[in-house]
Protein backbone atom coordinates (compact mmCIF):
# COMPACT_ATOMS: atom_id res chain seq x y z
CA UNK A 1 0.00 0.00 0.00
CA UNK A 2 1.20 3.67 -0.56
CA UNK A 3 0.17 5.76 1.92
CA UNK A 4 -0.54 8.99 0.81
CA UNK A 5 -2.13 10.92 3.77
CA UNK A 6 -5.62 11.36 5.10
CA UNK A 7 -9.12 11.49 2.75
CA UNK A 8 -10.07 13.84 -0.04
CA UNK A 9 -13.01 14.41 -1.48
CA UNK A 10 -13.60 11.45 -4.21
CA UNK A 11 -13.96 14.09 -6.94
CA UNK A 12 -10.97 15.61 -6.60
CA UNK A 13 -8.96 12.32 -5.46
CA UNK A 14 -10.18 11.24 -8.85
CA UNK A 15 -8.56 13.84 -10.95
CA UNK A 16 -5.12 14.97 -12.02
CA UNK A 17 -2.88 15.67 -10.08
CA UNK A 18 -3.86 12.69 -7.81
CA UNK A 19 -4.56 9.99 -10.21
CA UNK A 20 -2.08 10.96 -12.59
CA UNK A 21 0.66 10.71 -9.85
CA UNK A 22 -0.22 7.18 -9.03
CA UNK A 23 -0.63 6.22 -12.52
CA UNK A 24 3.06 7.59 -13.40
CA UNK A 25 4.15 6.77 -10.01
CA UNK A 26 3.11 2.96 -10.19
CA UNK A 27 3.95 2.49 -13.81
CA UNK A 28 7.70 3.73 -13.08
CA UNK A 29 7.83 0.71 -10.49
CA UNK A 30 6.95 -1.18 -13.33
CA UNK A 31 4.23 -2.44 -11.38
CA UNK A 32 1.42 -3.78 -13.89
CA UNK A 33 -0.70 -1.21 -12.80
CA UNK A 34 -3.98 -0.20 -14.75
CA UNK A 35 -6.05 1.60 -12.95
CA UNK A 36 -6.40 4.02 -10.44
CA UNK A 37 -10.10 4.69 -8.79
CA UNK A 38 -11.48 7.13 -6.06
CA UNK A 39 -13.62 5.10 -3.42
CA UNK A 40 -14.54 7.66 -0.80
CA UNK A 41 -11.66 8.97 0.90
CA UNK A 42 -9.15 6.91 -1.10
CA UNK A 43 -7.78 5.99 -4.18
CA UNK A 44 -7.89 2.07 -5.24
CA UNK A 45 -5.98 1.14 -7.77
CA UNK A 46 -5.44 -2.49 -9.27
CA UNK A 47 -2.73 -4.54 -11.26
CA UNK A 48 -5.11 -6.80 -13.60
CA UNK A 49 -7.18 -4.97 -16.43
CA UNK A 50 -9.31 -7.85 -16.72
CA UNK A 51 -10.42 -8.09 -12.90
CA UNK A 52 -9.44 -4.38 -11.96
CA UNK A 53 -12.11 -4.52 -9.03
CA UNK A 54 -10.89 -8.14 -7.74
CA UNK A 55 -7.00 -6.80 -7.54
CA UNK A 56 -7.62 -3.25 -6.07
CA UNK A 57 -5.81 -1.59 -3.18
CA UNK A 58 -6.36 0.93 -1.16
CA UNK A 59 -4.17 4.37 -0.88
CA UNK A 60 -5.42 7.67 1.22
CA UNK A 61 -4.71 11.00 -0.27
CA UNK A 62 -4.38 14.30 1.96
CA UNK A 63 -7.14 16.58 2.71
CA UNK A 64 -6.26 19.90 2.26
CA UNK A 65 -4.92 19.16 -1.36
CA UNK A 66 -4.70 22.72 -3.21
CA UNK A 67 -7.00 23.30 -5.50
CA UNK A 68 -6.50 23.07 -9.30
CA UNK A 69 -7.57 26.55 -10.03
CA UNK A 70 -8.63 29.67 -7.70
CA UNK A 71 -11.45 30.48 -10.97
CA UNK A 72 -14.94 29.60 -9.88
CA UNK A 73 -14.86 26.52 -11.93
CA UNK A 74 -11.94 24.67 -9.88
CA UNK A 75 -12.79 20.72 -9.20
CA UNK A 76 -15.29 20.91 -12.78
CA UNK A 77 -14.53 17.95 -14.63
CA UNK A 78 -14.83 17.79 -18.73
CA UNK A 79 -15.31 14.33 -20.81
CA UNK A 80 -13.83 14.86 -24.33
CA UNK A 81 -14.23 12.49 -27.15
CA UNK A 82 -13.84 13.91 -29.85
CA UNK A 83 -13.17 11.91 -33.78
CA UNK A 84 -12.78 15.47 -35.62
CA UNK A 85 -10.72 17.35 -33.90
CA UNK A 86 -11.04 20.83 -35.40
CA UNK A 87 -10.45 23.14 -32.40
CA UNK A 88 -9.17 20.49 -30.02
CA UNK A 89 -6.67 22.57 -29.24
CA UNK A 90 -8.20 26.05 -28.32
CA UNK A 91 -10.71 24.14 -26.43
CA UNK A 92 -8.86 22.35 -23.86
CA UNK A 93 -6.67 25.12 -23.70
CA UNK A 94 -9.64 27.51 -22.47
CA UNK A 95 -10.92 24.42 -20.08
CA UNK A 96 -7.72 24.20 -18.84
CA UNK A 97 -7.66 27.31 -17.92
CA UNK A 98 -11.00 27.69 -16.35
CA UNK A 99 -9.34 25.12 -13.94
CA UNK A 100 -11.21 22.17 -15.61
CA UNK A 101 -9.86 18.67 -15.43
CA UNK A 102 -9.81 16.87 -18.63
CA UNK A 103 -10.31 13.32 -19.20
CA UNK A 104 -10.47 11.95 -22.69
CA UNK A 105 -9.87 8.95 -24.88
CA UNK A 106 -7.22 7.61 -27.28
CA UNK A 107 -6.24 10.07 -29.84
CA UNK A 108 -8.46 12.64 -28.20
CA UNK A 109 -6.13 12.86 -25.06
CA UNK A 110 -3.05 12.79 -27.33
CA UNK A 111 -4.08 15.61 -29.55
CA UNK A 112 -4.52 17.17 -26.00
CA UNK A 113 -1.36 16.63 -24.97
CA UNK A 114 0.24 17.83 -27.54
CA UNK A 115 -0.86 20.78 -27.47
CA UNK A 116 0.41 21.07 -24.17
CA UNK A 117 -2.85 20.45 -22.37
CA UNK A 118 -2.78 17.63 -19.12
CA UNK A 119 -5.68 14.59 -19.43
CA UNK A 120 -6.81 11.72 -17.77
CA UNK A 121 -7.29 9.54 -19.73
CA UNK A 122 -10.26 7.23 -19.81
CA UNK A 123 -8.92 4.25 -18.25
CA UNK A 124 -7.65 5.79 -15.75
CA UNK A 125 -11.22 6.03 -14.35
CA UNK A 126 -12.69 2.89 -15.92
CA UNK A 127 -10.11 0.41 -14.71
CA UNK A 128 -9.97 -1.05 -18.03
CA UNK A 129 -7.84 -0.57 -21.48
CA UNK A 130 -9.89 0.65 -24.51
CA UNK A 131 -11.05 -2.68 -25.93
CA UNK A 132 -12.48 -4.20 -29.00
CA UNK A 133 -10.90 -2.44 -31.28
CA UNK A 134 -12.12 0.86 -29.69
CA UNK A 135 -15.65 -0.08 -29.56
CA UNK A 136 -16.00 -0.30 -25.90
CA UNK A 137 -14.07 2.75 -24.33
CA UNK A 138 -16.09 4.50 -22.21
CA UNK A 139 -18.95 2.45 -21.63
CA UNK A 140 -18.54 2.08 -17.86
CA UNK A 141 -20.36 3.14 -14.94
CA UNK A 142 -17.29 5.75 -13.67
CA UNK A 143 -18.00 7.48 -16.73
CA UNK A 144 -22.22 6.98 -17.18
CA UNK A 145 -22.47 7.74 -13.62
CA UNK A 146 -20.54 11.10 -13.44
CA UNK A 147 -22.20 12.31 -16.25
CA UNK A 148 -25.64 10.62 -15.39
CA UNK A 149 -26.22 11.23 -11.69
CA UNK A 150 -29.07 13.97 -10.38
CA UNK A 151 -26.69 16.57 -7.83
CA UNK A 152 -29.45 17.17 -6.33
CA UNK A 153 -30.55 13.61 -5.24
CA UNK A 154 -28.77 12.65 -2.28
CA UNK A 155 -28.80 9.04 -3.05
CA UNK A 156 -27.18 9.52 -6.86
CA UNK A 157 -24.60 11.51 -4.92
CA UNK A 158 -23.93 9.01 -2.46
CA UNK A 159 -23.89 6.07 -4.88
CA UNK A 160 -21.24 7.87 -6.52
CA UNK A 161 -18.84 8.37 -3.34
CA UNK A 162 -19.66 4.57 -2.26
CA UNK A 163 -18.34 3.76 -5.67
CA UNK A 164 -15.82 6.49 -5.88
CA UNK A 165 -16.90 7.98 -9.00
CA UNK A 166 -16.21 11.88 -10.07
CA UNK A 167 -19.19 13.91 -11.78
CA UNK A 168 -18.63 15.57 -14.79
CA UNK A 169 -19.72 19.19 -15.59
CA UNK A 170 -19.32 19.07 -19.30
CA UNK A 171 -19.38 16.22 -21.89
CA UNK A 172 -17.93 17.05 -25.65
CA UNK A 173 -17.96 14.42 -28.04
CA UNK A 174 -18.48 14.45 -32.30
CA UNK A 175 -18.84 11.00 -33.60
CA UNK A 176 -17.52 8.67 -35.87
CA UNK A 177 -17.65 10.25 -39.56
CA UNK A 178 -20.05 7.58 -40.74
CA UNK A 179 -21.95 9.65 -43.02
CA UNK A 180 -18.46 11.19 -44.90
CA UNK A 181 -17.06 7.28 -44.71
CA UNK A 182 -20.24 5.87 -46.41
CA UNK A 183 -20.76 8.70 -48.93
CA UNK A 184 -16.65 9.13 -49.48
CA UNK A 185 -16.20 8.62 -53.38
CA UNK A 186 -15.69 4.77 -54.15
CA UNK A 187 -17.80 3.69 -50.89
CA UNK A 188 -16.87 1.63 -48.42
CA UNK A 189 -17.55 -2.14 -47.75
CA UNK A 190 -20.12 -3.40 -45.17
CA UNK A 191 -17.48 -4.26 -42.79
CA UNK A 192 -16.01 -0.79 -43.04
CA UNK A 193 -19.43 1.06 -42.62
CA UNK A 194 -20.58 -1.66 -39.33
CA UNK A 195 -17.29 -0.41 -37.88
CA UNK A 196 -17.88 3.35 -38.24
CA UNK A 197 -21.19 2.98 -36.29
CA UNK A 198 -20.41 5.52 -33.40
CA UNK A 199 -22.33 3.57 -30.18
CA UNK A 200 -20.13 4.99 -27.27
CA UNK A 201 -20.29 8.10 -28.60
CA UNK A 202 -23.61 8.49 -28.58
CA UNK A 203 -24.05 7.07 -25.41
CA UNK A 204 -22.16 9.94 -23.42
CA UNK A 205 -24.15 12.71 -25.57
CA UNK A 206 -27.55 11.23 -25.37
CA UNK A 207 -26.67 10.86 -21.20
CA UNK A 208 -25.22 13.92 -20.81
CA UNK A 209 -28.61 15.69 -23.13
CA UNK A 210 -30.88 13.87 -20.64
CA UNK A 211 -29.03 15.56 -17.38
CA UNK A 212 -28.47 18.99 -19.15
CA UNK A 213 -29.29 20.17 -15.88
CA UNK A 214 -25.85 20.08 -14.51
CA UNK A 215 -23.85 18.47 -17.78
CA UNK A 216 -23.32 20.84 -20.40
CA UNK A 217 -23.32 18.84 -23.76
CA UNK A 218 -21.22 20.09 -27.12
CA UNK A 219 -21.39 17.99 -30.18
CA UNK A 220 -20.41 21.00 -32.83
CA UNK A 221 -17.21 23.15 -32.44
CA UNK A 222 -18.85 26.25 -33.55
CA UNK A 223 -20.31 26.28 -30.20
CA UNK A 224 -16.79 26.01 -28.37
CA UNK A 225 -16.52 29.79 -28.23
CA UNK A 226 -19.70 30.41 -27.16
CA UNK A 227 -19.47 27.60 -24.67
CA UNK A 228 -16.40 28.86 -23.14
CA UNK A 229 -18.02 32.73 -22.45
CA UNK A 230 -20.85 30.73 -20.82
CA UNK A 231 -18.07 28.98 -18.12
CA UNK A 232 -16.40 32.11 -17.80
CA UNK A 233 -19.80 34.04 -16.75
CA UNK A 234 -20.75 33.33 -13.40
CA UNK A 235 -24.62 33.21 -14.46
CA UNK A 236 -26.33 29.56 -15.00
CA UNK A 237 -28.34 30.02 -17.83
CA UNK A 238 -30.67 26.61 -18.05
CA UNK A 239 -31.91 27.94 -21.48
CA UNK A 240 -28.48 27.47 -22.69
CA UNK A 241 -28.22 24.29 -21.32
CA UNK A 242 -31.23 23.02 -22.72
CA UNK A 243 -30.25 24.22 -26.18
CA UNK A 244 -27.48 22.40 -26.30
CA UNK A 245 -29.38 19.21 -25.17
CA UNK A 246 -31.74 20.12 -27.85
CA UNK A 247 -28.71 19.98 -30.67
CA UNK A 248 -27.12 16.68 -28.75
CA UNK A 249 -30.24 14.66 -29.20
CA UNK A 250 -30.72 16.06 -32.83
CA UNK A 251 -26.86 15.19 -33.76
CA UNK A 252 -27.84 11.60 -32.80
CA UNK A 253 -31.50 11.26 -34.49
CA UNK A 254 -30.13 12.92 -37.66
CA UNK A 255 -26.57 10.46 -37.19
CA UNK A 256 -28.79 7.17 -36.37
CA UNK A 257 -30.91 8.42 -39.46
CA UNK A 258 -28.47 7.67 -41.58
CA UNK A 259 -26.83 4.68 -40.40
CA UNK A 260 -30.55 3.20 -40.62
CA UNK A 261 -30.51 4.70 -44.17
CA UNK A 262 -27.67 2.81 -45.38
CA UNK A 263 -28.25 -0.44 -43.49
CA UNK A 264 -31.84 -0.52 -45.72
CA UNK A 265 -29.93 -0.30 -48.64
CA UNK A 266 -27.69 -2.67 -47.90
CA UNK A 267 -30.58 -5.23 -47.44
CA UNK A 268 -33.51 -4.09 -49.09
CA UNK A 269 -31.82 -3.64 -52.95
CA UNK A 270 -34.33 -1.37 -54.83
CA UNK A 271 -36.97 -1.52 -52.64
CA UNK A 272 -37.09 2.65 -51.79
CA UNK A 273 -40.01 2.49 -48.86
CA UNK A 274 -39.35 1.21 -46.02
CA UNK A 275 -42.07 0.96 -43.38
CA UNK A 276 -40.39 3.66 -41.31
CA UNK A 277 -37.49 6.03 -42.18
CA UNK A 278 -36.44 9.45 -40.87
CA UNK A 279 -35.57 12.40 -43.46
CA UNK A 280 -32.93 15.15 -41.59
CA UNK A 281 -33.17 18.33 -42.32
CA UNK A 282 -30.60 21.01 -41.89
CA UNK A 283 -32.01 24.73 -42.19
CA UNK A 284 -30.47 26.17 -44.94
CA UNK A 285 -31.84 29.57 -44.32
CA UNK A 286 -34.61 31.74 -42.82
CA UNK A 287 -36.81 33.00 -44.86
CA UNK A 288 -37.85 36.74 -45.30
CA UNK A 289 -41.52 35.28 -45.54
CA UNK A 290 -43.40 31.75 -46.85
CA UNK A 291 -45.65 31.85 -50.27
CA UNK A 292 -47.06 35.06 -48.71
CA UNK A 293 -46.23 37.84 -46.46
CA UNK A 294 -48.14 36.73 -43.34
CA UNK A 295 -46.63 32.92 -43.81
CA UNK A 296 -43.58 32.83 -42.07
CA UNK A 297 -41.12 30.31 -43.65
CA UNK A 298 -37.68 28.61 -43.83
CA UNK A 299 -35.72 26.43 -46.37
CA UNK A 300 -33.94 23.01 -45.43
CA UNK A 301 -31.72 20.96 -47.03
CA UNK A 302 -32.07 17.19 -46.97
CA UNK A 303 -28.75 15.48 -45.77
CA UNK A 304 -29.76 11.96 -46.57
CA UNK A 305 -27.09 9.91 -47.88
CA UNK A 306 -29.15 9.54 -50.94
CA UNK A 307 -28.95 13.39 -51.55
CA UNK A 308 -25.34 13.16 -51.41
CA UNK A 309 -23.94 14.92 -54.85
CA UNK A 310 -27.22 14.12 -56.42
CA UNK A 311 -27.29 17.76 -57.42
CA UNK A 312 -30.52 20.43 -57.39
CA UNK A 313 -31.80 23.61 -56.19
CA UNK A 314 -31.12 23.13 -52.63
CA UNK A 315 -27.29 23.07 -53.36
CA UNK A 316 -26.99 25.83 -55.50
CA UNK A 317 -24.43 28.45 -55.17
CA UNK A 318 -25.81 31.61 -55.34
CA UNK A 319 -23.29 33.76 -57.02
CA UNK A 320 -25.52 37.30 -56.89
CA UNK A 321 -28.77 38.84 -55.92
CA UNK A 322 -31.21 39.27 -53.06
CA UNK A 323 -31.95 36.19 -50.80
CA UNK A 324 -33.87 33.52 -51.90
CA UNK A 325 -37.92 33.67 -51.25
CA UNK A 326 -39.92 30.69 -50.60
CA UNK A 327 -41.34 31.34 -54.32
CA UNK A 328 -37.97 31.55 -55.80
CA UNK A 329 -37.24 28.06 -54.84
CA UNK A 330 -40.23 26.80 -56.18
CA UNK A 331 -40.03 28.18 -58.85
CA UNK A 332 -36.02 27.69 -59.46
CA UNK A 333 -36.51 24.19 -58.80
CA UNK A 334 -39.08 24.15 -61.35
CA UNK A 335 -37.15 25.56 -64.08
CA UNK A 336 -34.35 23.50 -63.32
CA UNK A 337 -35.99 20.16 -63.19
CA UNK A 338 -37.38 21.31 -66.57
CA UNK A 339 -34.22 22.51 -68.55
CA UNK A 340 -31.97 19.70 -67.18
CA UNK A 341 -33.94 17.42 -69.42
CA UNK A 342 -32.69 18.45 -72.73
CA UNK A 343 -30.04 17.47 -74.28
CA UNK A 344 -29.45 20.15 -76.41
CA UNK A 345 -28.52 23.68 -75.54
CA UNK A 346 -31.80 24.56 -74.10
CA UNK A 347 -33.58 27.70 -72.37
CA UNK A 348 -36.86 27.10 -70.31
CA UNK A 349 -38.30 30.15 -68.47
CA UNK A 350 -40.40 29.53 -65.35
CA UNK A 351 -43.32 31.53 -64.11
CA UNK A 352 -45.41 30.08 -60.74
CA UNK A 353 -43.80 26.90 -61.45
CA UNK A 354 -45.18 26.29 -65.30
CA UNK A 355 -42.17 26.47 -67.73
CA UNK A 356 -44.10 29.61 -70.12
CA UNK A 357 -40.88 29.27 -72.68
CA UNK A 358 -39.01 26.64 -73.66
CA UNK A 359 -36.30 26.32 -76.85
CA UNK A 360 -33.56 24.59 -78.03
CA UNK A 361 -30.83 25.51 -80.39
CA UNK A 362 -27.47 24.53 -80.93
CA UNK A 363 -26.94 28.43 -80.96
CA UNK A 364 -28.24 29.29 -77.25
CA UNK A 365 -28.87 32.71 -77.68
CA UNK A 366 -30.83 31.95 -80.52
CA UNK A 367 -32.91 29.31 -77.88
CA UNK A 368 -33.10 32.01 -75.61
CA UNK A 369 -35.13 34.96 -77.78
CA UNK A 370 -37.05 32.03 -78.97
CA UNK A 371 -38.21 30.98 -75.45
CA UNK A 372 -38.82 34.98 -74.70
CA UNK A 373 -40.67 34.95 -77.49
CA UNK A 374 -43.33 31.84 -77.24
CA UNK A 375 -44.67 34.14 -74.09
CA UNK A 376 -42.85 37.33 -73.58
CA UNK A 377 -45.85 38.61 -71.25
CA UNK A 378 -45.35 35.53 -68.93
CA UNK A 379 -41.58 35.38 -69.16
CA UNK A 380 -40.91 38.97 -67.92
CA UNK A 381 -40.53 38.57 -63.95
CA UNK A 382 -39.95 34.65 -64.83
CA UNK A 383 -37.22 32.31 -64.33
CA UNK A 384 -34.55 31.77 -66.73
CA UNK A 385 -32.52 28.51 -66.95
CA UNK A 386 -29.96 27.09 -69.10
CA UNK A 387 -28.41 23.80 -69.26
CA UNK A 388 -25.12 25.52 -70.47
CA UNK A 389 -22.27 28.11 -69.20
CA UNK A 390 -23.69 31.39 -69.73
CA UNK A 391 -20.67 33.06 -71.25
CA UNK A 392 -20.30 37.33 -71.87
CA UNK A 393 -22.70 36.49 -75.19
CA UNK A 394 -25.23 35.26 -73.43
CA UNK A 395 -25.09 37.17 -70.07
CA UNK A 396 -25.20 40.61 -72.83
CA UNK A 397 -28.15 39.20 -74.24
CA UNK A 398 -30.02 38.45 -70.86
CA UNK A 399 -29.04 41.89 -69.80
CA UNK A 400 -30.11 44.04 -72.71
CA UNK A 401 -33.04 41.70 -74.89
CA UNK A 402 -35.72 43.88 -74.77
CA UNK A 403 -39.68 42.41 -74.62
CA UNK A 404 -41.26 41.52 -77.86
CA UNK A 405 -44.20 42.67 -76.83
CA UNK A 406 -43.03 46.72 -77.22
CA UNK A 407 -39.49 46.19 -78.30
CA UNK A 408 -38.72 48.88 -76.13
CA UNK A 409 -39.02 47.51 -72.16
CA UNK A 410 -35.70 45.26 -70.58
CA UNK A 411 -36.45 41.77 -70.16
CA UNK A 412 -36.18 41.52 -66.04
CA UNK A 413 -35.97 37.90 -64.43
CA UNK A 414 -36.14 37.36 -60.71
CA UNK A 415 -33.40 34.44 -61.11
CA UNK A 416 -31.44 32.94 -63.53
CA UNK A 417 -30.30 29.27 -62.83
CA UNK A 418 -26.74 27.05 -64.95
CA UNK A 419 -24.75 24.65 -64.74
CA UNK A 420 -21.68 27.35 -64.85
CA UNK A 421 -20.77 30.52 -65.86
CA UNK A 422 -17.70 32.17 -67.18
CA UNK A 423 -16.31 35.24 -64.94
CA UNK A 424 -17.07 37.62 -67.66
CA UNK A 425 -20.36 36.06 -67.73
CA UNK A 426 -21.04 36.56 -64.20
CA UNK A 427 -20.18 40.24 -64.34
CA UNK A 428 -22.08 41.38 -66.24
CA UNK A 429 -25.22 39.45 -64.88
CA UNK A 430 -23.97 41.06 -61.59
CA UNK A 431 -23.94 44.55 -63.45
CA UNK A 432 -27.93 43.86 -64.74
CA UNK A 433 -29.81 44.34 -61.15
CA UNK A 434 -28.42 44.50 -57.70
CA UNK A 435 -31.16 42.14 -56.92
CA UNK A 436 -31.15 39.24 -59.88
CA UNK A 437 -30.66 36.15 -57.77
CA UNK A 438 -27.94 34.06 -59.79
CA UNK A 439 -27.78 30.30 -58.85
CA UNK A 440 -25.34 27.81 -60.70
CA UNK A 441 -25.77 24.03 -59.48
CA UNK A 442 -25.70 20.48 -60.71
CA UNK A 443 -27.86 18.21 -62.89
CA UNK A 444 -30.42 16.75 -60.73
CA UNK A 445 -29.39 13.09 -60.41
CA UNK A 446 -32.55 10.51 -61.62
CA UNK A 447 -33.73 7.78 -59.37
CA UNK A 448 -34.11 10.09 -56.60
CA UNK A 449 -37.34 9.32 -54.35
CA UNK A 450 -40.06 12.34 -54.21
CA UNK A 451 -41.87 13.27 -50.78
CA UNK A 452 -44.80 15.44 -50.83
CA UNK A 453 -46.59 17.13 -47.75
CA UNK A 454 -50.21 15.98 -47.60
CA UNK A 455 -52.22 17.32 -43.93
CA UNK A 456 -50.85 14.80 -41.74
CA UNK A 457 -48.79 12.69 -44.05
CA UNK A 458 -46.36 12.03 -46.81
CA UNK A 459 -46.81 10.92 -50.02
CA UNK A 460 -43.76 9.20 -51.47
CA UNK A 461 -43.06 7.92 -54.90
CA UNK A 462 -40.35 7.18 -57.37
CA UNK A 463 -39.50 10.55 -59.53
CA UNK A 464 -40.77 11.15 -62.67
CA UNK A 465 -37.33 10.32 -65.07
CA UNK A 466 -38.65 8.97 -67.87
CA UNK A 467 -38.23 11.00 -71.56
CA UNK A 468 -39.13 10.48 -74.62
CA UNK A 469 -36.13 8.27 -75.45
CA UNK A 470 -37.60 5.93 -72.67
CA UNK A 471 -40.72 5.53 -74.44
CA UNK A 472 -42.47 4.25 -77.62
CA UNK A 473 -44.17 6.94 -79.73
CA UNK A 474 -46.83 4.01 -81.14
CA UNK A 475 -48.28 5.23 -84.43
CA UNK A 476 -52.20 4.59 -84.56
CA UNK A 477 -53.88 6.52 -87.11
CA UNK A 478 -53.94 6.56 -90.74
CA UNK A 479 -51.44 9.14 -91.50
CA UNK A 480 -47.94 8.29 -90.41
CA UNK A 481 -45.84 11.45 -88.93
CA UNK A 482 -42.68 12.65 -90.65
CA UNK A 483 -39.39 12.03 -89.23
CA UNK A 484 -39.70 16.42 -88.11
CA UNK A 485 -43.31 15.82 -86.80
CA UNK A 486 -42.19 12.94 -85.21
CA UNK A 487 -39.24 14.95 -83.19
CA UNK A 488 -41.94 17.67 -82.36
CA UNK A 489 -43.54 15.32 -80.65
CA UNK A 490 -41.35 14.38 -78.63
CA UNK A 491 -39.80 18.21 -78.11
CA UNK A 492 -43.47 18.68 -77.06
CA UNK A 493 -43.89 15.51 -74.76
CA UNK A 494 -40.98 16.39 -73.05
CA UNK A 495 -42.33 20.04 -72.26
CA UNK A 496 -45.52 18.91 -71.53
CA UNK A 497 -44.35 16.49 -68.56
CA UNK A 498 -42.82 19.89 -66.61
CA UNK A 499 -46.78 21.70 -66.95
CA UNK A 500 -49.41 21.18 -64.18
CA UNK A 501 -52.12 18.90 -65.28
CA UNK A 502 -54.25 19.29 -67.32
CA UNK A 503 -51.53 20.18 -69.39
CA UNK A 504 -51.55 20.62 -73.06
CA UNK A 505 -47.85 21.86 -75.38
CA UNK A 506 -47.87 23.13 -78.72
CA UNK A 507 -44.35 22.63 -80.33
CA UNK A 508 -42.69 23.22 -83.21
CA UNK A 509 -39.10 22.82 -84.82
CA UNK A 510 -37.60 22.54 -80.60
CA UNK A 511 -39.66 25.47 -79.33
CA UNK A 512 -42.21 25.38 -77.24
CA UNK A 513 -45.08 27.39 -78.79
CA UNK A 514 -47.93 27.78 -76.54
CA UNK A 515 -49.17 26.17 -73.36
CA UNK A 516 -52.25 25.91 -70.76
CA UNK A 517 -51.35 24.46 -67.78
CA UNK A 518 -53.63 23.72 -64.60
CA UNK A 519 -57.05 24.31 -66.06
CA UNK A 520 -59.73 21.63 -64.58
CA UNK A 521 -60.86 20.54 -68.10
CA UNK A 522 -58.21 19.71 -70.88
CA UNK A 523 -60.00 21.32 -73.34
CA UNK A 524 -59.80 24.61 -71.61
CA UNK A 525 -55.77 23.68 -71.52
CA UNK A 526 -56.08 23.22 -75.26
CA UNK A 527 -57.92 26.74 -75.60
CA UNK A 528 -55.45 28.50 -73.79
CA UNK A 529 -52.27 26.49 -76.00
CA UNK A 530 -53.61 27.51 -78.86
CA UNK A 531 -54.34 31.08 -78.45
CA UNK A 532 -50.79 31.56 -77.38
CA UNK A 533 -49.63 29.20 -80.45
CA UNK A 534 -51.99 31.50 -82.70
CA UNK A 535 -51.13 31.37 -86.21
CA UNK A 536 -47.91 28.67 -85.81
CA UNK A 537 -50.40 25.90 -84.16
CA UNK A 538 -50.64 24.71 -87.77
CA UNK A 539 -48.51 21.35 -88.54
CA UNK A 540 -47.05 21.76 -84.75
CA UNK A 541 -47.34 18.98 -82.25
CA UNK A 542 -49.55 18.64 -79.13
CA UNK A 543 -48.65 16.78 -76.74
CA UNK A 544 -51.24 16.50 -73.74
CA UNK A 545 -50.47 14.68 -70.60
CA UNK A 546 -53.04 12.65 -69.80
CA UNK A 547 -55.92 10.69 -72.05
CA UNK A 548 -58.47 13.02 -74.16
CA UNK A 549 -61.81 11.30 -72.81
CA UNK A 550 -63.12 12.81 -75.67
CA UNK A 551 -62.71 13.45 -78.66
CA UNK A 552 -66.03 14.71 -81.47
CA UNK A 553 -66.63 18.26 -80.66
CA UNK A 554 -64.20 18.18 -77.38
CA UNK A 555 -60.20 19.00 -77.64
CA UNK A 556 -59.27 16.15 -80.53
CA UNK A 557 -61.53 17.87 -82.87
CA UNK A 558 -60.54 21.08 -82.05
CA UNK A 559 -57.07 20.45 -81.78
CA UNK A 560 -57.28 18.90 -85.92
CA UNK A 561 -59.86 21.98 -86.51
CA UNK A 562 -57.17 24.62 -86.02
CA UNK A 563 -54.54 22.77 -88.33
CA UNK A 564 -52.48 20.84 -85.83
CA UNK A 565 -50.31 18.03 -87.88
CA UNK A 566 -49.47 15.74 -85.11
CA UNK A 567 -50.65 14.67 -81.47
CA UNK A 568 -49.58 12.84 -78.80
CA UNK A 569 -50.97 11.21 -75.99
CA UNK A 570 -50.74 8.61 -73.38
CA UNK A 571 -54.33 6.78 -74.86
CA UNK A 572 -55.61 4.10 -72.18
CA UNK A 573 -59.16 6.36 -72.85
CA UNK A 574 -61.91 3.70 -73.71
CA UNK A 575 -63.04 6.51 -76.52
CA UNK A 576 -59.53 5.92 -77.58
CA UNK A 577 -61.34 4.87 -81.17
CA UNK A 578 -63.03 8.04 -81.25
CA UNK A 579 -59.67 9.90 -81.18
CA UNK A 580 -58.04 7.52 -83.57
CA UNK A 581 -60.93 8.14 -86.08
CA UNK A 582 -61.32 11.78 -85.34
CA UNK A 583 -57.44 12.12 -86.30
CA UNK A 584 -58.46 9.95 -89.47
CA UNK A 585 -61.07 11.87 -90.54
CA UNK A 586 -58.72 15.33 -90.50
CA UNK A 587 -55.47 13.78 -91.73
CA UNK A 588 -53.84 13.96 -88.66
CA UNK A 589 -51.16 11.47 -87.27
CA UNK A 590 -51.84 10.30 -83.52
CA UNK A 591 -49.16 8.53 -81.65
CA UNK A 592 -49.88 7.17 -78.24
CA UNK A 593 -47.35 6.75 -75.73
CA UNK A 594 -48.81 4.49 -73.02
CA UNK A 595 -47.14 6.65 -70.77
CA UNK A 596 -48.81 9.27 -68.88
CA UNK A 597 -47.44 12.48 -67.30
CA UNK A 598 -49.67 14.18 -64.98
CA UNK A 599 -48.34 16.76 -62.46
CA UNK A 600 -50.23 17.62 -59.67
N1 LIG B 1 -17.10 2.67 -27.79
C1 LIG B 1 -16.94 3.64 -26.95
O1 LIG B 1 -17.02 3.43 -25.78
C2 LIG B 1 -16.64 5.00 -27.44
N2 LIG B 1 -16.51 6.05 -26.63
C3 LIG B 1 -16.23 7.12 -27.40
N3 LIG B 1 -16.19 6.74 -28.69
C4 LIG B 1 -15.91 7.61 -29.83
O2 LIG B 1 -14.52 7.68 -30.03
C5 LIG B 1 -14.20 8.87 -30.74
C6 LIG B 1 -12.95 9.48 -30.21
O3 LIG B 1 -11.91 8.55 -30.20
P1 LIG B 1 -10.41 9.01 -30.01
O4 LIG B 1 -10.38 9.96 -28.89
O5 LIG B 1 -9.67 7.76 -29.73
O6 LIG B 1 -9.96 9.65 -31.31
C7 LIG B 1 -15.38 9.81 -30.58
O7 LIG B 1 -15.93 10.02 -31.87
C8 LIG B 1 -16.34 9.04 -29.69
O8 LIG B 1 -17.69 9.24 -30.08
C9 LIG B 1 -16.43 5.43 -28.76
N4 LIG B 1 -16.41 4.70 -29.89
C10 LIG B 1 -17.39 4.06 -30.50
O9 LIG B 1 -18.38 3.61 -30.17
Amino acid sequence: MIRLSAAAPASIAAQPPYSNILYTLLNKKRIPIFCVRVHTTSLRFSYSPIRAMAHSHTVSVPTNQPQSSSSSQANKQALISLSDKKDLASLGIGLQELGYTIVSTGGTATSLENAGVSVTKVEQLTCFPEMLDGRVKTLHPNIHGGILARRDQKHHMDALSEHGIGTFDLVVVNLYPFYDKVTSAGGIDFEDGIENIDIGGPAMIRAAAKNHKDVLVVVDSEDYPALLEFLKGNQDDQQFRRKLAWKAFQHVASYDSAVSEWLWKQTAGEDKFPPSFTVPLELKSSLRYGENPHQKAAFYVDKSLAEVNAGGIATAIQHHGKEMSYNNYLDADAAWNCVSEFKNPTCVIVKHTNPCGVASRDDILEAYKLAVKADPVSAFGGIVAFNVEVDEALAKELREYRSPTDGETRMFYEIVVAPSYTEEGLEILRGKSKNLRILETKKNEKGKLSLRQVGGGWLAQDSDDLTPEDIQFKVVSEKKPQESELHDAEFAWLCVKHVKSNAIVIAKNNCMLGMGSGQPNRRESLRIAMKKAGDEVKGAALASDAFFPFAWKDAVEEACENGIGVIAEPGGSIRDGDAIDCCNKYGVALLLTSVRHFKH
